[in-house]
């Protein structure tokens, strides 16, 4: 990949209006570089995505384009705490140049990492925002389609009590047929088994980010995936497929009844059994929790944290005694 600096290839109009800086992360169709406004040094993402990776729908290139167009007007009027913001997109003919929100925590992934996994309190935090972001995309009929830990970013790099950002989302409509391919040549842990099972071909429908999110909480909860090949020697696929993910003993002991009910219903292998992102938002283990609710309401919306007003001791009141003329008739 050129460095998009000196890349004559970036448009002028884009390099015109933004410094482009260092490489800050790897998507799957694309690099993020860090960038500023020329100016006022404000700063922002820069995902660059070379359009090798789309669908080349040939003769349709211009409706193509349309298209992205279209998508991305969709996706820069989103605005929700828990998803990250899309300024500006500039569509050439060899890349499409998206600048987006810069957040400075790092990735969920990278978090759970670190951590070794987190309690519970700490998961049901993080876990409230990444549903109340889904329920926004798909309010906005966008399905994600690739949700996980690292399209999950962090405002603060230094708490858990942090912001959630998605990310990645919308233009994963655009997926040719070789970057769908590398959607199943990654490993497919938060892949949905009605796209595995039918190879991708699958009517998708925004089921596939409930299972996604079921299994982003499992990871959160424990520290390590509900599938994963060395264990059983099953397939991964078959065992996503199959749904046989278990919550042993070892590790959920510490973990409530309630989370668990929470994940089996959102990682039901059959679509239309699984919970929408209302059911997930309506079930006890998110609204029993006042305490959660309210903090992720104040990480979300920090400036209407409601200051209690001062009680009125200040004023001093005159000492009224029933003779007394009031000067005017009170109004
Ligand atoms: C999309 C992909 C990565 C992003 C991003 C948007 N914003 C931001 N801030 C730090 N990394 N990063």
């Amino acid at each position: 990949d050129t460095n998009a600096t000196e890349d004559s290839t970036v448009p002028l109009n884009v390099r015109e209006k933004y410094i482009i800086s260092k490489e800050i992360g790897r998507g799957a169709y694309g690099e993020v570089k860090l960038c500023f406004i020329r100016g006022t040094c404000d700063r922002f993402a820069m995902k660059i995505i070379a359009k090798k990776h789309f669908t080349v729908m040939g003769a349709h290139a211009h409706t193509f384009n349309q298209q992205i167009q279209s998508e991305c007007s969709i996706l820069r009027g989103l605005d929700h705490p828990c998803i990250i913001r899309v300024y500006d997109v500039y569509d050439t003919s060899d890349a499409v140049y998206i600048v987006l929100e810069l957040v400075e925590g790092g990735e969920l992934f990278d978090r759970i990492v670190a951590n070794g996994q987190f309690d519970e309190i700490t998961s049901k935090f993080l876990f409230r925002q990444m549903c109340l972001g889904v329920k926004y995309l798909h309010d906005h009929s966008i399905t994600h389609r690739d949700l996980k830990p690292e399209n999950v970013l962090l405002t603060s790099p230094d708490t858990n009590e942090t912001l959630i950002k998605i990310t990645d989302f919308g233009l994963s409509r655009f997926i040719n047929e070789t970057t769908l391919m590398k959607t199943f040549c990654g490993t497919p842990n938060y892949l949905a088994p009605e796209v595995l099972s039918t190879r991708g071909e699958a009517s998708y429908t925004n089921k596939v980010d409930i299972w996604s999110l079921g299994v982003i909480l499992y990871i959160c909860l424990v520290g390590y995936p509900p599938f994963s090949e060395s264990i059983s020697g099953t397939p991964l696929n078959d065992q996503i497929i199959k749904g046989l993910y278990t919550f042993p003993d070892e590790f959920w002991s510490e973990v409530s009844e309630s989370a668990k009910d929470l994940i089996r219903k959102m990682m039901c292998v059959d679509p239309t059994k699984r919970l929408t992102i209302n059911d997930v938002l309506e079930h006890p283990w998110l609204v029993d929790d006042h305490d959660n609710t309210t903090r992720v309401d104040k990480i979300m919306h920090p400036s209407k944290v409601i200051s209690t007003p001062p009680t009125i001791t200040s004023v001093k009141r005159p000492a009224c005694d029933d003779d007394t003329p009031l000067s005017e008739p009170c109004t």
